[in-house]
């Protein structure tokens, strides 16, 4: 068996006017967490979320909140996240070359889960040193799109990154972002679909934004998403 299949609706594709009522009909669909993107308009060209959302969120559920740091400066964001409720704090490693060491014992203290996600044009070779740390983290997150924005096309040479690091730390926490569906249609007739890719190549938590919240029917995505890692774990 291979490390624990974790489910991610990302809630960037939800309706932010309804975030509580959006995240709850997610979790009772199956969704084992939920992905936050932090966006501050200066590492990424976009907008969202901060603490604030984060902690009025917090009071409507006890969910594993997946918060994906797409900040310049996530030292700054530590103590804010820690304070509204964050469960997993994924920062980016671009940013984060100096200052990782204080950042993942910052966020330990503060009792989330550090996280690193690598950008599609990032070596893999980068997170080593991290997860292999005094103090490591937890989970890597291999962007399989450039970040800023859901709904972008699936970049399939960021799966090598995958099986290295699959194979490297049998039971490391690695995330990838896929689509089964685009633009509402299912991506079946062309080949494998993309979480078919991912979970092969040995990705176990799987973050989906546009094509769960876009299926006439999420639950069904969700527990697609799920099969298709238990099934490429079974198969190795
Ligand atoms: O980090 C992200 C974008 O920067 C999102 O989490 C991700 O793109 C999920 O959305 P989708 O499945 O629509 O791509
Ligand atoms: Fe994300």
């Amino acid at each position: 068996m291979g490390v624990a299949a974790k489910i991610a609706p990302s809630m960037l594709s939800s309706d932010f006017a309804n975030l509580a009522s959006e995240a709850k009909r997610m979790l009772s669909l199956g969704a084992d967490w939920l992905h936050m993107d932090i966006m501050d308009g200066h590492f990424v060209p976009n907008l969202t979320i901060g603490a604030p959302v984060i902690e009025s969120l917090r009071k409507h559920t006890t969910a594993y909140l997946d918060c994906h740091l797409m900040v310049t400066n996530p030292l700054d964001y530590v103590d804010p996240m820690g304070k509204a409720g964050a469960s997993g704090f994924t920062f980016h490693v671009e940013v984060s070359k100096e200052n990782w060491q204080e950042l993942v014992q910052k966020i330990k203290a503060k009792g989330m889960r550090p996280g690193v996600a690598l950008k599609p044009g990032t070596p893999i070779e980068e997170v080593y040193p991290l997860v292999e740390g005094e103090h490591p983290v937890e989970m890597v997150l291999v962007m399989t799109v450039e970040p800023g924005f859901g709904g972008q096309k699936f970049m399939p040479e960021t799966m090598e990154k995958v099986r290295v690091l699959r194979k490297k730390y049998p039971s490391l926490d690695i995330e990838g972002i896929t689509h089964i569906y685009g633009n509402g249609q299912v991506d079946g007739g062309l080949g494998p679909s993309t979480v078919d890719v991912a979970a092969s190549a040995g990705a176990n938590c799987i973050v989906a934004g546009s094509s769960v919240f876009g299926a006439s029917e999420p639950g069904q995505v969700i527990s697609l998403l799920r099969k298709s890692v238990q099934g490429a774990q079974q198969n190795n």
